[in-house]
């Protein structure tokens, strides 16, 4: 790869970058003569390490339907955005053990993704013998284990049981991954709007207030800091959630939060859109009002969200949200992104919200560290994988499901038009997209069996 400015985390500087088998061999001084079989010109380019997507739900069971994109299409898309590792999440179903579920997600994934792939694990019953399999879990390779403070009788653990599961994760040294709104409150809120016959998409947003993302997120913590567990939340999108995760980290405590692109970007207006478009946006958290987003950006920039991940979890307009005309609680909550955080990130360069190094280390570095695959992931660097991104900064595009690789009817994002593209990708030194073709296979990505949380050493 040659004539591009390699990015790092910790700085950018012009190099080619040297490739053998599936691992990078060397940075060398621009022009170093070298022989090659395949020479990748990146004159003008970044080459930045391939994305890491923490927080993906590929073929996810989710009210009575499924999203709609499998192994295969989502880390296909995946890789056309430059991302070259997810980590998925396992969803225990109630009744059932992890070990079992690791098995059921292995069955889904093995042989069917493009790119690297981890899991996570969701914790639905927290007994005795669910307590007991996370350490098992740990040993295969998956030490993050997400738990719920919404959708009661669904996903929803007590905080009695949240502490038991952090006391867990404490003694096998995991870490727990928060969705934390508080799901009671809601529950009620949502109650009294179906009563009143408020049924239309935005009523999703009004009925989960930023005030109760805030509160649980603080709830979370404190359950964090009483069992000297180190807490990671997932898909913080208020202010007021970020305030606590700002106050927990100044005292020290290990509380790590991520955000995704959705709330950087879009907002409650457009789960007002006329008519039923709103349901498009419907996740949760909700999107918030739009001054929120000035307060993610900072967050960005003080490191008190630590990662962008997409929370990529794809239902189709026609067939799938549709179930919800008419009942907002029956639209299947999730938004698609994967293919497109790479680029909505590097927007944040342009616009001077975030340097390049910082794009790099939020959307690949850290994640690779959060999760224990650094320095095998994550940096562009003689022995890491050679998962590659060859970055054009001045090309533009146009976001749309006409053109988008993601197994999904519609885009969130579009019509908006964004500065910079993905030009080439290699997953452990194969070329798996290249200019305006994929060249990767279904099947050539591996599972990762992961390490501890390196922030925590
Ligand atoms: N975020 C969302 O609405 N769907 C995916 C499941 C989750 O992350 O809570
Ligand atoms: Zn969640
Ligand atoms: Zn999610």
């Amino acid at each position: 790869m040659k004539g591009g400015l390699v990015v790092n985390a910790t700085g950018a500087v012009a190099a080619d970058v040297l490739v053998a088998g599936e691992r990078i061999a060397a940075l060398l001084v621009p022009g170093f003569p070298v022989e090659a079989d395949e020479v990748v010109d990146a004159t003008g380019k970044y080459v930045i390490p391939g994305g890491i997507d923490a927080h993906t739900h590929m073929e996810m069971p989710f009210g009575g339907t499924s999203s709609s994109d499998t192994f295969a299409t989502g880390t296909t898309a995946a890789a056309w955005g430059g991302t070259t590792t997810i980590i998925d999440f396992a969803v225990q179903a109630k009744g059932t053990s992890l070990l079992s579920t690791l098995d059921k997600w292995h069955a889904k994934a093995d042989g069917n993704c493009a790119i690297d792939y981890g899991f996570h694990m969701i914790v639905s019953d927290v007994d005795d013998s669910s307590l007991k399999e996370m350490a098992s879990c740990a040993d295969a390779g998956v030490n993050t284990f997400k738990m719920f403070m919404a959708y009661p009788g669904v996903f929803y653990a007590t905080d009695g049981e949240i502490l038991r599961a952090m006391r867990r994760a404490r003694e096998i040294g995991a870490t727990i991954m928060m969705h934390a709104e508080n799901g009671i409150a809601i529950d009620q809120l949502v109650a009294q709007a179906l009563a009143e016959g408020r049924t239309d998409p935005v009523e999703h947003g009004l009925t989960r207030p930023p005030e109760l993302e805030g509160e649980a997120t603080s709830r979370a913590i404190t359950l964090a800091r009483v069992t000297g567990a180190p807490l990671y939340v997932v898909h913080l999108s208020a202010a007021q959630a970020l305030d606590a995760v700002t106050r927990a980290r100044d005292t020290g405590q290990n509380v790590f939060a991520e955000t995704c692109p959705q709330y950087l970007y879009l907002s409650l207006e457009d789960l007002g859109r006329p008519g039923f478009e709103g349901a498009k946006f419907v996740a949760s958290p909700p999107l918030r009002p739009a001054a929120h987003q000035a307060e993610l950006w900072r967050g960005l920039r003080t490191n008190d969200l630590s990662v962008v991940s997409t929370d990529h979890c794809p239902f189709c307009f026609k067939e799938q949200k549709e179930l919800g005309r008419g009942d907002f609680t029956k639209i299947p909550n999730g938004i698609p992104g994967v293919e497109h955080r790479i680029d909505l990130l590097h927007q944040g360069v342009v616009r001077g919200e975030i340097s390049l190094e910082r794009w790099v280390e939020i959307c690949s570095t850290t994640p690779a560290r959060m999760f224990g695959l650094h320095p095998r992931k994550g940096v562009v660097a003689p022995g890491a994988d050679a998962d590659l991104v060859v970055y054009d900064p001045r090309a533009r595009q146009t976001v749309s499901a006409a053109t988008h690789h993601m197994n999904v009817d519609y885009s969130a994002y579009e019509g908006m038009e964004l500065t910079g593209r993905v030009e080439v990708v290699l997953s452990r030194g194969e070329v798996v997209v290249d200019g305006g073709g994929f060249r990767g296979s279904v099947g050539h990505g591996r599972f990762l069996t992961r390490e501890l949380n390196q922030y925590l050493r």
